[in-house]
């Protein structure tokens, strides 16, 4: 297989992902849109809902990327308040392990995708086959970092075992890349993690490190796409068909 066809398989099932996620939604809802091309299959096919008028929602995003996309469908959209909390929120993930632990933050979006997370009732995270792992760890865990901390930071992540790398713009690879909020992204090549709560802990006493990729427990389920087929997971249980599924959050 030749590594765009991969791609435009990969991007097929995340699609039925995306599709299959649409029944965890329904009238009324206060929703939480994620970041990431497997989000964007999703608040596209949600905005679709909601212009045909077979759905009334309202939403808060993810990052700037997700709000616009939203905001061109017409999805109505709310401004983060006191008080407000989610019904769901639908999410990709860099990683998955079968205990629907998390790695996010590839596309740079982790802080606000945990606010999100963790003020949401219900996170339903939506990926493709490559994203299910053993073990997480494969891919690097991304950091959110304030500009002025950044050299005690990688100092104090080179510690944990972490090879740091600070990211660079995907368009100026002289140029640091941002998050939305301003702030410096790290990555970090820990290999497999053997204890991903001893390292979530470690990794917030460290000043000036905002947030981590690490997704602990947050999930309630995923919606993974096996040949063709989107599959229902939750921790520690057997994988069930999506097709006659639907869960009321
Ligand atoms: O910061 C980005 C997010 O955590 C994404 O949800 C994650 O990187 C997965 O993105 P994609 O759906 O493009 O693989």
């Amino acid at each position: 297989m030749t590594p765009t066809k991969d791609k435009e398989l990969l991007d097929q099932e995340k699609q039925v992902a995306a599709q299959a996620a649409l029944r965890w939604v329904r009238d009324g809802m206060l929703v939480g849109l994620g970041t990431g091309s497997t989000a964007a299959h999703f608040i596209k096919l949600l905005g679709q809902k909601v212009q045909a008028g077979e759905l009334r929602i309202q939403a808060t995003a993810t990052s700037v990327a997700s709000e616009n996309l939203a905001r061109q469908l017409g999805i109505p959209l709310v401004e983060p308040h006191r008080g407000l909390r989610f019904d769901l929120t639908v999410d990709g993930a860099d990683e998955l392990d079968p205990q629907l632990n998390l790695i996010k933050g590839g596309g740079g979006a982790l802080l606000r995708e945990k606010v999100l997370a963790t003020a949401s009732a219900y996170m339903l995270v939506i990926a493709d086959s490559s994203k299910a792992v053993a073990q997480l760890g494969q891919f690097p865990l991304p950091l959110e970092v304030v500009s002025f901390a950044l050299p005690w930071v990688m100092d104090a992540v080179a510690a944990t075992g972490g090879n740091p790398v600070v990211r660079m713009d995907k368009n100026d690879p002289n140029k640091y890349a941002y998050s939305d909020q301003g702030n410096l992204l790290i990555d970090c090549h820990y290999g497999h993690l053997l204890n991903p709560s001893e390292l979530a802990k470690q990794l917030k006493t460290i000043p000036g490190l905002v947030e981590h990729g690490l997704f602990l427990g947050l999930a309630r389920a995923a919606l993974v796409v096996r040949e063709g087929q989107a599959q229902v997971l939750r921790a520690g249980a057997a994988p069930q068909p999506a097709t006659d599924f639907a869960e009321l959050p």
